[in-house]
């Protein structure tokens, strides 16, 4: 309805000039040749319980997928990662067009659509909002999306979306398997600490980036692009879209990557 402005570059937030003492900010663009291969890396190790899926809801930047994050149920470890770390939520970044939307590049290469699977150290915290805080704190899985062919497995996802369209609508999700959404191989990938790419933007990250995209439909795409930013209340609604963070200056970090 003529209600809805058609979406703009809406930008997300005024970014901060400066965090401070930010010298590890994400996202950052990965310069593939740059990248230093490490045979320590192990295989990364994922076991999630899709029962333990509980709400998808609309948090004004994103969608956010929430896990029942009080046991050992949804664990990553292994990779570049010291400690066992749960999965709290996942959620996505995106474009107004097929043509960027993602927070990290590759040789300065743009995608769609990025997914971000989020965890917490549970070996040496106990709560999100401990760890969010500390360096070792986080482990976010990066993931590419492209378009392409319809993932099955998004389309649940998808289907729940316009009931989620304002800021702050919140509807009971249960069994989704964040599995599979996950690449055939995650065995290469590209590793660097850095930070949230939202407020706070706390350097508490160590980013796992998958070199394999995940392929998505236009359609699956356009739908993401139906939610708004705004509250039902709010007098002008903006689509959410472009609702991801530019890249940050690398400050001498070394991305390491599992694979030569
Ligand atoms: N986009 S991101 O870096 O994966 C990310 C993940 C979890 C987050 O929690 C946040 N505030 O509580 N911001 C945030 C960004
Ligand atoms: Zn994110």
């Amino acid at each position: 309805s003529s209600k809805y402005v058609l979406s703009q570059m809406h930008p997300m937030w005024q970014e901060p000039l400066e965090v401070p003492g930010g010298d590890h900010q994400s996202p950052i663009d990965i310069a593939v040749k740059k990248a230093v291969f490490d045979s320590d890396l192990k295989p990364l190790e994922s076991s999630y319980d899709p029962q333990t899926c509980q709400q998808i809801w609309n948090n004004g930047y994103s969608f956010l997928v929430e896990y029942d994050d009080t046991t050992d149920k949804n664990i990553l470890k292994g990779g570049p990662l010291q400690d066992k770390y749960r999965l709290c939520q996942f959620h996505f970044h995106w474009g107004e067009s097929n043509d960027w939307g993602s927070e990290h590049t590759v040789d300065r290469r743009l995608f769609p659509a990025e997914l971000h699977l989020v965890h917490w150290n549970s070996d040496r915290y106990t709560l999100f909002e401990e760890a969010v805080m500390e360096e070792n704190g986080l482990a976010v899985i990066g993931i590419f999306l492209k378009v392409g062919k319809r993932h099955e497995g998004l389309q649940k996802l998808v289907d729940a979306l316009p009931a989620i369209r304002h800021k702050d609508s919140v509807v009971e999700f249960n069994r989704f398997d964040p599995a599979s959404l996950l690449p055939s191989n995650i065995d290469d990938y590209w590793t660097y600490h850095g930070s949230l790419t939202t407020p706070p933007l706390t350097e508490s990250v160590t980013w796992i980036v998958m070199k394999q995209h995940i392929e998505v439909s236009h359609d699956q795409l356009a739908v993401f692009r139906s939610l708004l930013f705004t509250s039902a209340e709010e007098e002008v609604q903006k689509s959410m879209v472009n609702n991801f963070r530019v890249q940050q200056p690398l400050r001498g970090r070394t991305v390491r990557s599992s694979f030569t």
